[in-house]
């Protein structure tokens, strides 16, 4: 299984595919800018878009390719599912039907994919807008709750306000793909019916 297998020596790259999904306008796109550019711009286009971002962790490259698509309940879904290793569910902390959302989302992705160490799926919720505290309707327990009761991580963040919690969503989902994926280089799959906004590469370190 693959909790049997060691976890690859250091020196190795790690390609890892990451959907962001969640309801409109809960800050997907901010989110992913926000990693890429660590700016918040304010307002984001309805692009579907792939972008291709390199880290170096702990001396090893990890390039994170990030499918950012705006809401829809369309068939490419299904294909998002099935590409992506690891998987972003974004609620806004003010938006109950938000959460409710991500919910489904776990549900449903674990029934189209299967895991073999249930114990690190490799899914992290975030509640963004966490600077909106004042109109809050979903407590950070209830959160916590649902990540502990799915085996998922769970950060609460502000794209607007902060590049450091941001980065700590996609450093744990980086961790914990770490210990469960194999180490190889593959193409993008989609890439070619997907528009990419950022061609560009970049290197940072975490
Ligand atoms: N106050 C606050 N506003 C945010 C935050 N993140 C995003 N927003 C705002 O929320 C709105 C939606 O953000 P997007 O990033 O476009 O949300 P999305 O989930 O990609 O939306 P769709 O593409 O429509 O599905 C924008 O007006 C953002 O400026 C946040 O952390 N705090």
């Amino acid at each position: 299984t693959r909790s049997q297998q060691q976890p690859p020596p250091l020196h190795m790259e790690m390609d890892v595919n990451i959907v962001v999904l969640g309801t409109e306008s809960v800050g997907k796109s901010a989110l992913t800018v926000r990693l890429l550019t660590r700016r918040f711009i304010g307002e984001y286009g309805d692009i579907e878009s792939i972008y291709s971002h390199s880290f170096l962790v702990d001396g090893r490259e990890i390039t994170l390719n990030i499918w950012d698509s705006p809401y829809s309940e369309t068939s490419l879904f299904e294909k998002k599912v099935q590409w992506a290793d690891a998987y972003v569910l974004v609620y806004s902390i003010c938006d109950r039907a938000s959460f409710n959302a991500v919910s489904r989302l776990i549900q449903t992705i674990k029934s189209a994919k299967t895991y073999l160490n249930t114990e690190k799926v490799p899914i992290v919720i975030v509640g963004n807008k966490r600077d909106l505290h004042h109109r809050r309707t979903v407590l950070s327990e209830e959160g916590r709750l649902l990540a502990l009761n799915t085996n998922c991580h769970f950060y609460e963040v502000s794209a607007a306000e902060n590049y450091h919690s941001v980065l700590t969503v996609f450093h744990g989902l980086v961790n914990r793909m770490k210990d469960i994926k194999p180490t190889t280089k593959r193409p993008l799959g989609l890439k070619g019916i997907v528009k990419s906004m950022f061609a560009r590469r970049r290197t940072d370190s975490f």
